[in-house]
């Protein structure tokens, strides 16, 4: 039997959710942790094994909000949540606070993040706007997109070269293109990154596999992000749903040196390498020339549990924090909230604001 990673939800136990380092974020009002009842867990699963089918289904009915939205303690649990990851928005002047003195590194995931989200992958398009925000963002401080789509489609989606790319759930990294007063030179330009390069002819070949497996199923569509794939079920018919598992299920039980994770409403197909964007976000830093330092403030937006490694990564260094865009209460190692990418443009234009009317002494990068 195949052993495979799988995030599945827990939802039989309430968990107590506290804090996985000592790095503490400015207080939230209300102080103290809060039992969460639906705690998403990686467990090891059995692929090749018969049941462990419902798994999938499971995890992947749980991805769905309106599904959460119906249990009993909802409302109680929201309210819960909120208090102890408060908006970033209303906590800004603490946030600003915390990083005083040190130099703000900012990673942005894009779907969900940057871009709201919408049934057709190939048309999450991010508004002029916003386009216009992270552009501002980038002139003040160096700013990555890390994302789990193929670096160049993300970056036909994003067209700043000023910015660190990150594509393929971090497995292909890649340096600005055109300097900015925060990302100077040749040195940046030359970053270039692929743990993953050997899987390329693999995953190639499981992407028409997929394509190929999954063509009977009505709404299903595979997207090749060059060292991983995507398997889209948003579209798919929930009586389908189990379908679709199976003929996923179907082409990975050939490949033990591939895993699945889950995001929304998407079945994601990965290297088995110990890479995510938590350590995309750790390589970044270090070629920036910060991986050492203490007085760097990283501050990472992302939506989705692929960008949990990334919140986990700032716990475990004891550096800045993670912002978790969600109007939901999720179990995260993020430190605070915003509702939605309108949310995540505010947040931004108020960094862009408070940078330009708060000349600061010198900047390391
Ligand atoms: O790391 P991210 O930038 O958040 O990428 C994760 C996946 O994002 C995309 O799918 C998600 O957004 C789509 C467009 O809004 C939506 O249709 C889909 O249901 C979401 O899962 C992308 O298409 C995937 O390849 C990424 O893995």
């Amino acid at each position: 039997m195949t052993q495979q990673n799988v995030l599945v939800s827990d939802t039989k136990s309430g968990v107590t959710v506290f804090p996985t380092t000592s790095q503490k974020p400015p207080p939230a009002p209300g102080g103290g942790y809060i039992s969460i009842q639906r705690r998403w867990v990686l467990k090891d699963l059995e692929i090749n094994g018969g049941q462990r089918i419902n798994a999938w289904l499971e995890s992947m009915r749980a991805s769905s909000p309106t599904h959460l939205k119906s249990t009993p303690s909802f409302a109680e649990e929201q309210t819960s949540w909120i208090l102890h990851h408060p908006s970033a928005l209303d906590m800004f002047d603490q946030i600003i606070e915390a990083s005083k003195g040190k130099q703000i590194v900012m990673f942005l995931d894009y779907d969900g993040t940057l871009s709201p989200i919408v049934e057709d992958p190939d048309r999450a398009f991010m508004s002029d706007s916003m386009r216009k925000t992270v552009r501002k963002l980038a002139r003040y401080f160096p700013t990555a997109i890390v994302t789990g789509r193929c670096k160049d489609k993300v970056y036909n989606f994003v067209r700043l070269a000023e910015l660190y790319y990150a594509g393929s759930h971090g497995m292909d990294i890649k340096g600005p293109t055109r300097s900015s007063k925060y990302n100077k030179g040749s040195k940046a330009q030359a970053v270039l990154y692929q743990p993953a390069s050997e899987f390329l002819p693999m995953i190639d070949e499981v992407y028409k596999q997929l394509v190929d497996k999954t063509k009977s199923t009505p709404g299903a569509k595979v997207e090749n992000n060059k060292f991983c794939v995507s398997v889209h079920f948003r579209c798919v018919d929930e009586k389908k749903w189990s379908e679709l598992a199976h003929q996923v299920k179907s082409v990975l039980k050939d490949h033990p040196k591939l895993r699945l994770t889950q995001g929304r409403k998407v079945l994601e197909i990965r290297p088995t390498i110990k890479w995510d964007k938590g350590k995309a976000l750790e390589f970044l830093l270090e070629s920036l020339g910060l991986g050492n330092c203490s007085d760097v403030f990283p501050i990472y937006i992302g939506d989705d549990r692929s960008d949990e490694d990334a919140f986990k990564k700032l716990r475990d260094r004891g550096q800045g924090f993670g912002i978790l865009v969600s109007k939901f209460a999720k179990d995260t190692n993020a430190s605070y909230s915003l509702q939605e990418p309108n949310e995540v443009m505010k947040f931004l234009q108020r960094l862009v604001e408070w940078k330009h009317l708060t000349p600061q002494p010198c900047s390391r990068v």
